[in-house]
């Protein structure tokens, strides 16, 4: 250490303090960066590496960003899953004495950071914390950017997880001894940076924001994540609003694979919205309204009683067009009062933002008046909670002008009127200033000199300038020469300097003055923060709701009506596939279920591609947008309060875990099994196909029936496995249904529509038909199939009998006699070596996926 010169050492000794972050060393007008800091940064930055003496032998890598342009680069390494410590010079460097001192203000790390592209307008930026219990784990969460808090507990380390998916969080704070198998989880499956925090003391500010929390555990945990805030952001943080607790077993229960699957707030293939229900449902009118909206849909409610409070506030928003319109227009003026409540507790707003404020506030009375003309208790209950803050708007009315600067450093913010010595200052610099208008006409007279004219710059300050053909007709000596310029001289005179230092030392009070002023204001905006943030929650409802009502309003969806067990869906939708058709129609379904009728289990069939996948999700689609409180897709709709859904739909393969994707298939169907209950829905798209045959097969019965006698939950189970459809004879609350198809000129025609019974026959090689495979090798296919078909199926203890499903053999083979010109331009191609090996394909032992290759294969071969 001893070698660096003494900045360098200044600089180690900070940087060992922030060792999992880029220092960013302010040195006059620069960020630089040093050693491995240094090295990293330039390559993810893509900034250029030099090097700089330090003392030591060696030279120093070193790299650096102006620190205008500073907000950008930081934005980058944060979104990279970076942190990055600002460390400013904390004294004037005039005023010092050697080194200059600098200190850390602010890490800003994925979870705490408060502007730039990575806080998105409508979704909250989470921070989270876990603490491993005795008996469980504590969780607790914050958004630093609008100050909500809150704490939950939970049994298992998978709901943690859950936790942190659905919340999308960023980064988790954790004590450093825990376990790394958590740490590993949390980093691969949620993609969160994992930071540590030890402390989780109870007391000071802590204290009083956990107010409603009695378990001294969960007083812990949170406390843990508001060290880690305070420790970071290097401030007093008054906008966090008390901690509420909350419990997993007051929403309807989804686990992470489940949200994935049903597409929720992002689609599989990529993690934007467009495709998602969040995207369909997003009529959001206000950035907090569609944070609340993105809330709401990762828990949605159990309580019937809440549930129906949303939905009636739906009917009455529904019902009211024009209100609903004029409210819909006032909150578009409705600006971000909670990130604008962090900010000001962050010391960063501007006049500008204050001003939105005012106009946000000048809305809330007549956006109250509306909610009150929808005559409803509920209505009158959320116009009472609406306070408009009359007094801020006042204040901020009286204080600034309407079109202020973005800089609050250079004046131009203040009302006249507001304060007497800024009016006096005002006066004074206005006051010159008329004087120096007045100058020019009275020289102008004086001298006879119609182009003299009085002008300002930088280094000279006020002047007055006569053009050199003018010059014959000044008297010599009635200006003191200041400049020559090629066709003009320019003049000054005492009284103009006099007057110019009066008007510069005026407008440099009144920038000052103003400044003072300024924040003099932001500091009593911030005694409104509670006040702001208990508005913006009224205003996120009635945003919300406005929305439920515009997209049923507008997609013809209908007040579902809850039962005590029974489901009974009319002309249900699927709501995000109905509205991305354009050619063809959406075919509504119904979906009968219930104790009554006794059908607790559908086994679906049909083809592929006739819609299995759309009709189980539509059914689950329409139970969450029930229990979020929205309208539902569907005529009618009857439906229970699910407890907790589950799905096992598609190949959501679990890569990262190196898992296989059967593996991760039977881990989901384990979860579902292990944790359902009667009230429960479960989804089960084709589970067992990542296997041969008959274990798929095996597997597959096995646990319908463990579900029909044990658990009880309302299970859709969509299966290839014609067999299975004899399972209705031996278990009584198990329905058969099928999605019909048709043959219609040698083609497979798909009807979307779901009837009773099972379906005939799969018509798998027609659609490998119309994924345009060699005819040649379809119709081998056809022929293999026929021949498989005439073979006896081997028996299996305890396997359901084959179903004596008829196949209209006729119907099969005209669609491949005629009509295909395909087939006879390949016929005579007699490819043996292509036969044998087809022949040699021993179907019933091969996985779907073994099939797919050998058929990729051979049709290379066939080309
Ligand atoms: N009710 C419907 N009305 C109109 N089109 C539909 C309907 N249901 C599904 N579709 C269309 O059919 C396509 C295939 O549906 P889906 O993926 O649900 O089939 P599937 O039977 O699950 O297929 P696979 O067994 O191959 O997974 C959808 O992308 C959609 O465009």
């Amino acid at each position: 250490m001893a070698t660096y010169t003494p900045m360098m050492q200044q600089y180690l000794k900070i940087k060992a303090e922030y060792e999992d972050a880029f220092l960013f060393f302010r040195l006059g007008d620069f960020y630089e960066m040093f050693f491995e800091d240094a090295v990293n940064a330039s390559q993810e930055l893509e900034i250029t590496l030099t090097s700089r003496d330090g003392g030591s032998s060696e030279r120093i890598p070193m790299c650096g960003v102006p620190y205008h342009s500073a907000p950008n680069y930081i934005e980058q390494l944060i979104q990279k899953g970076y942190k990055v410590a600002i460390c400013e010079q904390t004294e004037d460097p005039k005023q010092a004495k050697g080194v200059v001192r600098r200190e850390v203000v602010q890490l800003i790390t994925p979870g705490t950071v408060m502007e730039g592209k990575g806080v998105s307008e409508k979704e909250n930026n989470f921070l989270v914390s876990v603490t491993v219990l005795e008996d469980g784990f504590g969780f607790a969460v914050a958004d630093v950017t609008t100050g909500e808090n809150s704490v939950t507990k939970t049994e298992r380390f998978d709901e943690v997880l859950n936790e942190i998916y659905s919340l999308g969080a960023k980064e988790a704070v954790i004590e450093s001894t825990m376990a790394e198998d958590f740490q590993k989880q949390m980093r691969d499956r949620c993609g969160v940076a994992v930071s540590y925090e030890n402390e989780d003391s109870v007391e000071g500010e802590a204290l009083s924001l956990l107010h409603p929390i009695s378990s001294p555990d969960l007083k812990r945990s949170f406390a843990r994540l508001f060290h880690y805030m305070i420790r970071t952001q290097k401030r007093s943080l008054e906008h966090l609003q008390e901690v509420q607790q909350y419990e997993l077993s007051s929403f309807l229960k989804m686990d992470l694979y489940s949200k994935r699957n049903l597409e929720l707030t992002e689609t599989i293939r990529s993690t934007g919205k467009k495709g998602s229900l969040l995207w369909l449902l997003d009529e959001t009118k206000t950035a907090m309204g569609g944070r609340l909206l993105k809330q709401w849909m990762d828990r949605p409610l159990i309580d019937r009683r809440k549930i129906e409070e949303r939905l009636e506030m739906t009917e009455v928003l529904l019902q009211k067009f024009f209100e609903r319109e004029d409210i819909r227009e006032g909150l578009k003026e409705v600006y971000d009062l909670e990130r604008l409540a962090g900010r000001v507790a962050y010391g960063n707003v501007n006049a500008r933002d204050l001003i939105q404020l005012k106009k946000s506030l000048q809305r809330i009375p007549s956006l109250t008046e509306l909610v009150k003309a929808l005559e409803h208790p509920f209505a009158e209950k959320l116009a009472e909670k609406m306070d408009p803050c009359e007094s801020l708007e006042e204040l901020l009315e009286a204080s600034l002008v309407e079109q202020p600067p973005i800089s609050v450093k250079e004046g131009n913010m203040m009302k006249d009127g507001y304060n007497s010595q800024l009016d006096q200052y005002r006066d004074a610099g206005r006051n010159g200033k008329t004087w120096i208008a007045e100058l020019e006409a009275s020289e102008r007279e004086r001298t006879g000199i119609r182009s003299l004219k009085v002008g300002y710059n930088r280094v000279f300050g006020y002047y007055i300038e006569i053009t050199r053909a003018n010059l014959h007709l000044l008297p010599e000596g009635t200006y003191e020469r200041k400049q020559t310029l090629t066709n003009a001289e320019r003049f000054i005179t005492p009284d103009l300097k006099e007057k110019e230092a009066l008007i510069l030392e005026a407008e440099d009070n009144m920038s000052q003055l103003e400044y003072e002023l300024f924040l003099g204001l932001r500091e009593q905006v911030r005694e409104f923060i509670p006040r702001l943030q208990s508005l913006a929650k009224c205003i996120s409802e009635l945003d919300v709701l406005q929305c439920f009502a515009a997209v049923s309003d507008k997609r013809r969806y209908t007040r579902p009506v809850f039962s005590d067990g029974e489901m009974d869906i009319t002309g249900g939708r699927h709501p995000v596939v109905e509205k991305v058709l354009q050619t063809q129609e959406y075919v509504p379904n119904d979906c009968r279920m219930g104790n009554e009728m006794e059908r607790s289990i559908l086994l679906i069939t049909g083809p592929n591609m006739s819609g299995k996948s759309t009709y189980m999700r539509q059914v689950a689609l329409t139970a969450i947008l029930a229990q979020i409180g929205c309208f539902v897709p569907a005529e009618k709709a009857v439906l229970p309060v699910f407890d907790q859904i589950f799905t096992r739909i598609g190949a959501a393969d679990d890569l990262i875990s190196g898992q296989s994707t059967f593996m991760v298939e039977m881990l989901e169907a384990r979860n579902a099994i292990v944790h359902a209950t009667g009230k429960s829905l479960i989804l089960f798209d084709e589970i067992g196909r990542g296997t041969s045959t008959y274990d798929g097969m095996a597997l597959a019965q096995a646990m319908i029936e463990y579900i029909h006698n044990h658990i009880g939950a309302k299970t859709l189970f969509s299966t290839h496995y014609h067999e299975l459809t004899v399972l209705d004879q031996a278990l009584k609350s198990l329905s058969n249904v099928h999605v019909r198809a048709v043959e219609r000129n040698g083609r497979v025609v798909f009807l979307h529509k779901i009837a009773e019974g099972p379906a005939d026959k799969s018509y798998g090689i027609h659609v490998a038909e119309l994924a345009e495979l060699p005819a040649e090798l379809i119709q081998r296919a056809q022929e293999i199939l026929e021949k498989l078909e005439k073979q006896p199926k081997p028996s299996q203890e305890n396997a359901p009998e084959p179903p004596a499903a008829v196949h209209d053999e006729e119907a099969q083979l005209s669609f491949f006699a005629e009509g295909n010109p395909r087939k006879k331009r390949k016929q005579d191609a007699g490819d043996h070596s292509l036969k044998s090996a087809l022949l040699e394909l021993n179907l019933l032992e091969m996985t779907p996926l073994e099939a797919m290759n050998k058929l990729f294969e051979l049709q290379k071969k066939a080309r």
